[in-house]
């Protein structure tokens, strides 16, 4: 059994992040989505609604398991969790320039290789905080999410509590 990890905080979830999850799924028997918490750091959605956001979004998708990945160490989750090998998209060279020391200190640390997939090309632009900059000044972001995430994006529930 091959499992790979995507991490993220999905703060929200947005189209970027599912096409890279989905190329995953296809290269892999499974795909643990792992939300991760900072607890320095304030997120529009809580933990539990980034994951419902998730699992809502890739329920089509076979093979993907979506849980909390914790304040710990991804190498070491990787290590509790037998998973072999860390997706993560790259939109660009500063991507890499900052993804690359992380994937040779986990691996150095536990064996996991890092596996990159360029994201694709329309969606080279996207991040979750440019989206929720770009829905709070008003703009139009249906491109870029899918519509259950618009729907809370566009609810305008207050900024969740740590
Ligand atoms: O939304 C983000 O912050 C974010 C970060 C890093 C990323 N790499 N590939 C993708 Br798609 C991507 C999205």
């Amino acid at each position: 059994m091959r499992r790979a990890v995507c991490p993220g905080s999905f703060d929200p979830i947005h189209n970027g992040h599912l096409e890279v999850i989905a190329r995953a799924a296809g290269l892999f028997d499974e795909v643990i989505v792992a939300v991760s918490t900072n607890y320095a750091k304030k997120y529009r959605f809580g933990l539990e609604e980034r994951m419902d956001m998730a699992r809502e979004t890739l329920a089509s998708l076979r093979g993907i398991i979506v849980e909390p990945m914790g304040e710990g160490l991804l190498a070491e989750y990787c290590k509790h969790r037998g998973i072999s090998a860390i997706v993560k998209g790259l939109r660009s060279s500063s991507d890499f320039d900052y993804e690359l020391p992380m994937a040779t200190m986990n691996r150095q640390l536990s064996g996991v290789e890092t596996v990159f997939l360029p994201a694709e090309s329309h969606y080279l632009h996207l991040s979750s905080t440019l989206i929720k900059e770009v829905n709070a000044l008003g703009g139009d972001i249906s491109d870029f999410v899918p519509k259950s995430v618009l729907k809370r994006l566009l609810a305008g529930e207050p900024p969740a509590e740590q």
